[in-house]
């Protein structure tokens, strides 16, 4: 073991008391129940046997969660699996929340640095990494006070609690867990989380009061001193930190990204430097990058006011918050941005109706799902979904309907083009574009092509929920398995009917057509009457294909342009060919308040 001088001089003394703070979605200062705790002098009611001295902040790149093995001499623990999703075996974390979760991990790091401390970058299994550090720290005659961690819910995070736990209670140390991650915190639900209800409205209900949120505790001024602690990589623990080539985050995002670039996978993201960047918003990352969003976008004359307006747009940066990326890493807290928007519909006088409300209104969604992950735990991944445990027999009979690629090398298959934004159906395909390109896509987008590939194309949607795991930014595993089940049907709360008119919805919420032109200039000369279903009246313009699909209710709405003269091509969902239209019926979903 390496040894230094600054160990021997603490092993001599035996003055240290070091707190461990294992980061995980919690890649921030302010509004951290961890660090809070951990400020220098210490705040007058800190739960501890005894005064902390020191404060070790650890952030671990978890090798199941992000693929690690561009980082050069890393052993993996285990079987070395590669961070590949279940089913269509894509890479989970792809090229966007690689580099969003880098920077966001390196800005905190230079914030614990302003503040007299340091971050300990690790790549690994937090259950290696974490007992490892701590027996160093053993070793050298520290006290451990703890190891603190947000807590989680989701069955990987839990299993990964559950091994932290049991390494540590051997080494005579505790695991605290403090929750971090709702707006409502789950002690002040004033029920069990097995008691949740299964509509959201209920639930909005009960937890919808300003004193039901906790106010936001600042970021610390100074913090304890950084407990420093040397030890050589073993399998499942790699130190970035004690790496000089990987102290820079560009080259870290491209270490990482290394595998991913020599082997894209079953199916590569469509990026196109030629294509016209028109991101809804620029997605770097990190807690100072969250909060400079957040004073731009809240209060009184800015485009929060707005947001109950302008909340359903899909182009350019401020019909809605972009908070979403912030909030899954936890580079901002809920509780600041539920604050922040409460206090701007006070200075604009605008009660239950303003932007404010709106937004918090949609804090609450996202807690809601976090409720239903807890609640349901491994259903919120199972093809079967939520529904085997409500209504066992409806969800057998959902299940046959499901229908997979024969091949994800065949470009003629529906989902195929689906991820590449082939479908022909331009609303489909500009958003999906729209994520490969930045990593992002609105919510009318999301459930629009959710929608649509579980209920036009009818594939497994396990590989819809798949695909955006790994390319969105803002990847967050209640949020978004629990949307995808919610719109595949699946889900708690299942209302059959929930589809989307796909041309109908492109047509409303996209009526010249600026948003399918911006991501798909092929269709550029289209007059607005025809670019949302450009198979109608001729031929679709340059290579732009004809449908995969097309449904009996988008009759309706193409008018004016010579009805569908072509059917499907080449497509797998039912009722494909080249025929016109398949013959099943189908509302708009999307009808319902704004459609979730
Ligand atoms: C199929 C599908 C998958 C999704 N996957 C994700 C995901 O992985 N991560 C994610 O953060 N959101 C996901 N969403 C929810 C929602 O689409 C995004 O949160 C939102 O579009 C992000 O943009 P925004 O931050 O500007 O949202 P705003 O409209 O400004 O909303 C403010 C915040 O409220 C929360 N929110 C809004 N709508 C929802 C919702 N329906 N469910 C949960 N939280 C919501 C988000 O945290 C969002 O940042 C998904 C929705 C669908 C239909």
């Amino acid at each position: 073991m390496l040894t230094c001088y600054r160990s021997l001089h603490f092993k001599m003394s035996g003055s240290r008391n070091v707190l461990l703070a294992v980061l995980r979605n919690d890649l921030r200062l302010h509004d951290h129940p961890i660090f809070s705790l951990c400020s220098d002098p210490s705040p007058a009611k800190a739960p501890f046997k005894k005064d902390i001295t020191h404060v070790l902040p650890i952030y671990i790149f978890d090798q199941g969660r992000i693929e690690v093995g561009g980082l050069p001499g890393l052993k993996k623990a285990g079987k070395g699996e590669e961070a590949r999703t279940r089913t269509g075996q894509f890479w989970r974390c792809g090229e966007h929340r690689t580099r969003y979760l880098t920077n966001s991990v390196f800005d905190v790091r230079d914030s614990l640095r302003s503040r007299n401390s340091d971050l300990s970058i690790w790549a690994g299994l937090p259950e290696v990494v974490v007992p490892r550090v701590v027996e160093a720290l053993q070793k050298r005659g520290d006290s451990v006070e703890g190891v603190w961690m947000s807590k989680e819910i989701n069955t990987e995070e839990v299993t990964t609690e559950k091994r932290l736990g049991q390494a540590l209670s051997k080494l005579g140390v505790r695991l605290v867990q403090p929750w971090d991650r709702t707006l409502v915190n789950v002690e002040d639900l004033g029920f069990p989380v097995s008691e949740l209800p299964d509509v959201f409205t209920s639930f909005r209900k009960r937890v919808e009061a300003p004193d039901m949120f906790r106010e936001p505790l600042p970021a610390p001024a100074k913090l304890k001193p950084y407990a420093d602690v040397d030890l050589e990589d073993a399998t499942g623990s790699y130190s970035l930190t004690a790496k000089d080539d990987l102290k820079d985050p560009e080259h870290v995002i491209n270490t990482l990204l290394k595998p991913l670039r020599d082997n894209p996978g079953p199916l590569k993201a469509p990026t196109s430097k030629d294509r016209p960047q028109a991101p809804a918003f620029a997605q770097n990352g990190g807690e100072t990058e969250a909060l400079k969003r957040a004073a731009y976008y809240l209060g009184r004359g800015k485009p929060g006011e707005h947001y109950k307006q302008t909340r359903n747009g899909m182009l350019g940066p401020d019909y809605s918050t972009k908070f979403s990326a912030a909030l899954a890493h936890g580079t901002i807290s809920p509780r600041l941005l539920a604050d922040e928007a409460i206090k701007m519909d006070k200075e604009t006088g605008a009660s239950r109706g303003g932007g404010g409300y709106w937004i918090v209104f949609e804090l609450l969604w996202r807690d809601y799902f976090h409720f239903v992950g807890a609640k349901y735990g491994s259903k919120l991944f199972t093809l079967l979904g939520i529904e085997e445990v409500l209504n066992p027999k409806n969800a057998g009979q959902t299940a046959q309907q499901w229908l997979y690629p024969d091949s994800m090398d065949n470009a003629k298959d529906g989902f195929v083009r689906w991820t590449q934004g082939k479908t022909g159906v331009p609303l489909v395909d500009a958003n999906m574009l729209e994520l490969a390109q930045t990593g992002f896509m609105s919510n009318r987008g999301r459930q629009n092509v959710a929608s649509f590939l579980t209920k036009d194309l009818y594939y497994d949607w396990r590989l819809g929920a798949e695909w955006f795991e790994s390319v969105l930014a803002d990847y967050d595993p209640n949020s978004n398995w629990g949307n995808w089940q919610y719109v595949a049907g699946v889900g708690n709360d299942p209302r059959a009917g929930r589809k989307f008119n796909v041309i109908k919805q492109s047509k409303d919420y996209d009526a010249n057509g600026d948003y399918v032109k911006t991501w798909l200039p092929v269709l550029a000369s289209l007059p607005p009457e025809r670019v949302h279903h450009p198979w109608t009246g001729g031929e679709p313009p340059g290579d732009y294909p004809h449908p995969v699909v097309q449904d009996g209710s988008w009759k309706p709405h193409l008018q004016g342009s010579g009805g569908g003269a072509r059917g499907a091509r080449g497509g797998r969902g039912r009722g494909r060919g080249r025929g016109g239209f398949r013959g099943r019926g189908g509302g708009d979903g999307g009808g319902r308040g704004r459609g979730h």
